[in-house]
């Protein structure tokens, strides 16, 4: 059956830069697009007004206009579009007055100069709040990397003097150095762990991701041993059982830090990871129960010096020693320990399983 030539109903829409054709052809097949001498030609079969047929029309428009073009065929019409030469507003689309009979206006395109430049000026709003939001965010990037490089390198430098220091002393002095230890390194490890207070902060303000609990349960837990059991009574001080609570400690710390500094530039180097969640397996144990016999040892000498207990024998006749509190604050140990052990196995197996799971 021979298919008759026909015209497609097109409808047209402008923005400042831009024309929009919008030709109502179904499953368009065999489509050409020119753009010779300022004049469109399209031809292509498909359904439109008259049926299934060959449909062809051209355009010569009122103004030059760029000679490429770009259009789309879609199952239901063709989109083309057409680049002005020059940016302006046209009063018409066509060289000829006489609009073209398959010729009409796109009403779901169509805009009035005003409110195309209206858009255009929302558009470009948009585009700077964009951009404005983007630089918000990298300058905000920037600050929170460069602060948490400082506070990990910070900690990792102290960290590191504590620990190396120790162990210089041990090999030198031997088994004497333990004694010495909270003379020779409270000092370091009081402002360590002061500044350690910021990790709960960047846990509860989500600035790194991580628990509340567990930073607060370490936090808490080691400043408590640091402050008030060593710290407070001086006949601690001179105990060996400070070595065997400094040192586990320092030791994890010389990996974790460095392993979060290179964190924060995205960088990894597996065997530090490695080390930051393995190490701890045998040093948290370590350190608890040695931070559990500093805690044993100091409860006579709590009674003793009868520090921080209440009296209130005048009142209600008895009198609530420190001591009382240390024996629930052994057993608040073994839960805050399960806590964080659990956590930190969590961490380990998410971090080695992840990767795994990666390298297949
Ligand atoms: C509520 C009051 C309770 C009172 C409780 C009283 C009882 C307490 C008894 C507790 C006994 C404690 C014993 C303990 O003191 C003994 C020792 O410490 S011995 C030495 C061995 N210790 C350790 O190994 C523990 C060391 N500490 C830690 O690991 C952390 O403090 C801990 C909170 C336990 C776990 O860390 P975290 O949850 O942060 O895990 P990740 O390291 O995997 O980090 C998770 C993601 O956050 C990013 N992050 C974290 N911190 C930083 C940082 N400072 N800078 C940059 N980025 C950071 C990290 O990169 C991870 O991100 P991603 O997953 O994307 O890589």
């Amino acid at each position: 059956m021979k298919m008759s030539l026909l015209t497609p109903h097109v409808y047209w829409a402008q923005r400042h830069e831009d024309i929009y054709l919008r030709v109502e052809l179904i499953d368009t097949q065999n489509m050409k697009v020119h753009m010779h001498e300022n004049v469109l030609e399209f031809s292509g079969q498909g359904h439109g007004a008259k049926g299934q047929n060959d449909y062809q029309f051209s355009l010569a428009f009122r103004l030059p206009v760029n000679p490429e073009v770009s259009f789309k065929s879609t199952q239901r019409q063709v989109s083309i579009t057409v680049k002005k030469a020059q940016r302006g507003w046209w009063d018409r689309l066509t060289i000829q007055e006489k609009k073209p009979l398959f010729l009409a206006p796109d009403f779901d395109r169509w805009l009035e100069e005003s409110d195309a430049e209206m858009e255009i000026h929302e558009k470009e709003e948009k585009q700077k709040r964009v951009k404005m939001s983007r630089r918000e965010e990298n300058g905000r990037l920037s600050v929170k990397t460069i602060f948490l490089f400082l506070y990990n390198l910070v900690q990792f430098l102290c960290f590191s003097w504590i620990f190396i220091n120790m162990t210089v002393r041990l090999f030198i002095f031997g088994q004497d150095s333990m004694y010495d230890t909270f003379h020779t390194m409270s000092d370091v490890m009081f402002f360590c762990q002061t500044l350690a207070a910021i990790e709960v902060v960047n846990a509860a303000f989500g600035v790194v991701k991580t628990g509340v609990v567990p930073t607060l349960i370490q936090v808490v837990g080691r400043n408590f041993i640091l402050f008030i059991i060593i710290g407070s009574l001086e006949e601690m001080h001179n105990k060996a059982v400070v070595f065997f609570v400094f040192y586990p400690w320092s030791a994890i710390e010389i990996f974790r830090y460095p392993f979060y500094m290179l964190g924060c530039f995205n960088t990894e180097w597996k065997d530090l990871t490695w080390l930051r969640y393995t190490v701890w397996i045998p040093l948290y144990p370590l350190g608890a129960l040695a931070e559990a016999v500093a805690v044993v040892q100091s409860i006579p000498l709590f009674d003793e010096a009868n520090l921080f207990s209440i009296d209130l024998t005048k009142s209600i006749g008895v009198s609530i020693r420190f001591s009382h509190f240390l024996y629930i604050y052994l057993v608040l140990m073994v839960f805050a320990l399960t806590v964080n052990f659990r956590h930190l196995y969590k961490q380990r197996k998410r971090r080695f399983h992840t990767k795994k799971r990666k390298a297949q």
